[in-house]
């Protein structure tokens, strides 16, 4: 059959493709103004050999990603990192068509549900005390605080493993394999991710340096995944342990004993959870504390909430949530203009107004941002609703307990914070 068109797009150069209209920030700005020109909400471009497509409205990615689910759920193939690194059963990784695929899936949903999380009721609760306290103590430091409480609550809930104040072991760990995935797989770093052919060139023939230098960093990531698993694992055989992801799906209810596939799947789920909840749970948080400096009217409203509600003599808790729907407007208008992507698709997208997912006379809230900052299809975030009870525990006892205001320079001016959003898998922003 003949192939189909690309969908428009810029006009390429021969050899590198769209790279020179490409800034290496905020892209989404560029890929928003391609849709206007080229009168289209999917776009085409290329960097080098590789092709990508943009999805520019909520429709096209909910009629490729959602309905066609069943062909649109890979991720693109790295071949040093997966195949050369040994990477490719990584829950991120994998793909969609793989049978582990599915048991992957299962598991992570069976710890991640809604009645899962309310397994981890203690540890969260825990967590954010810890986090006020931090906050209280040393205010300026509010970033590490954050950084703190996601890596914090995240290993607690996957592994049991309580982070240190400082230096932390697994903390450590997994940010230097973190820094390693990013060396890895920074476009255009590996030529073998080019000519995918050269991952057949013997290691001991010179020019095969890279290849030697796989087997380091797989040793090194294989330990990654191995080591925290191993101490879940010592710790609940020793029977001293906190009830964890990793130790509720050790000991499975029928009692039967795992064998070394199921551990395997459980080692490889336990690895994710950190990769996909501890970066986007802080980058959440520090858009909140950031947002709530340049919108104090939205802060008072939220604290008026909380103080009506609740009161002030205990901390908000999920049960809470439904009642409290302007504070839960502010989370997601948090995640709507600030993490994993800014999703500019709604009117007026530019301004934080919290108040446009509550229905007023005449007018139905804009639509949930929750259908889209989580992805779609068979790969939709596994971890969504604990991101959600963990947000709104963390902001809500924020509000409840603090006032967030600008900083003041030594005459004692309010300074207006630089708003910097970093590219990258997970939008970052720095104070
Ligand atoms: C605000 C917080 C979060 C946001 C915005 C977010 C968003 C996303 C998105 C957009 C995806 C990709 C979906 C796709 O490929 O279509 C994803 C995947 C994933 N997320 Fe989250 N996430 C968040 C928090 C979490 C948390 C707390 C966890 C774990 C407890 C988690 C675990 C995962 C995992 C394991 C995947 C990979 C799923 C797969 O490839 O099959 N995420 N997340």
């Amino acid at each position: 059959a003949p192939r189909r068109p690309l969908p428009p797009g810029p006009e390429p150069k021969f050899f590198s493709g769209n790279v020179h209209q490409l800034p290496r920030s905020e892209a989404w700005k560029v890929f928003a103004k391609w849709s206007e020109t080229f009168k289209s909400p999917i776009v085409f471009y290329r960097i080098f050999g590789r092709k990508f497509v943009v999805l520019n409205t909520f429709k096209a990615a909910n009629d490729l990603l959602e309905a066609r689910s069943n062909i649109y759920s890979d991720r693109p193939m790295a071949w040093m990192y997966n195949e050369l690194v040994n990477r490719k059963m990584g829950v991120f990784f994998i793909s969609s068509q793989h049978p582990r695929f599915k048991a992957y899936r299962r598991l992570l949903h069976a710890g991640l549900n809604p009645r899962a999380v309310g397994y981890y009721d203690e540890i969260l609760d825990d967590e954010r005390r810890t986090l006020l306290r931090n906050l209280k103590s040393k205010p300026d430091d509010f970033m590490a605080h954050l950084r703190r409480a996601a890596g914090g609550i995240i290993l607690k809930v996957t592994y049991g493993w309580t982070v240190a104040d400082k230096d932390d072991y697994l903390v450590s760990l997994m940010e230097q394999s973190f820094a390693m995935a990013v060396e890895i797989m920074t476009p255009g770093r590996r030529l073998v991710d080019v000519f995918p052919l050269l991952r057949f060139i013997p290691s001991w023939l010179p020019g095969a340096g890279f290849k030697r230098k796989a087997a380091v960093w797989r040793e090194q990531l294989s330990e990654v995944t191995g080591k925290p698993y191993a101490w879940a694992k010592a710790q609940l055989e020793s029977g001293n342990y906190v009830a964890s992801f990793t130790s509720k799906h050790l000991s499975p209810e029928d009692g039967h004993t795992l064998n070394s596939e199921e551990e395997d799947i459980i080692k490889w789920c336990s690895a994710a959870l950190y990769v996909g909840g501890a970066d986007t749970t802080v980058s959440g948080l520090a858009s909140f504390v950031l947002f709530m400096t340049m919108y104090p009217d939205v802060q008072r409203r939220a604290q008026a909430e909380i103080d009506e509600v609740v009161g002030k003599d205990r901390l908000p808790t999920w049960a809470d949530e439904a009642s409290l729907p302007y504070v839960s407007s502010v989370i997601k208008e948090v995640l709507r203009v600030a993490p994993v992507g800014r999703l500019g698709l709604y009117p007026d997208p530019m301004t934080f107004n919290p108040s446009r997912f509550l229905a007023t006379p005449g007018q139905p809230p804009q639509q949930d941002p929750y259908k889209l900052v989580f992805g779609f299809g068979r790969r939709v975030c596994p971890g969504a609703h604990f991101a959600q009870v963990t947000l709104f525990l963390s902001i809500a006892s924020i509000l409840a307990t603090f006032d967030i205001c600008k900083a003041v320079d030594d005459q004692g001016r309010e300074v207006d914070p630089v708003i910097e959003y970093s590219s990258g898998v997970t939008k970052s922003v720095s104070l």
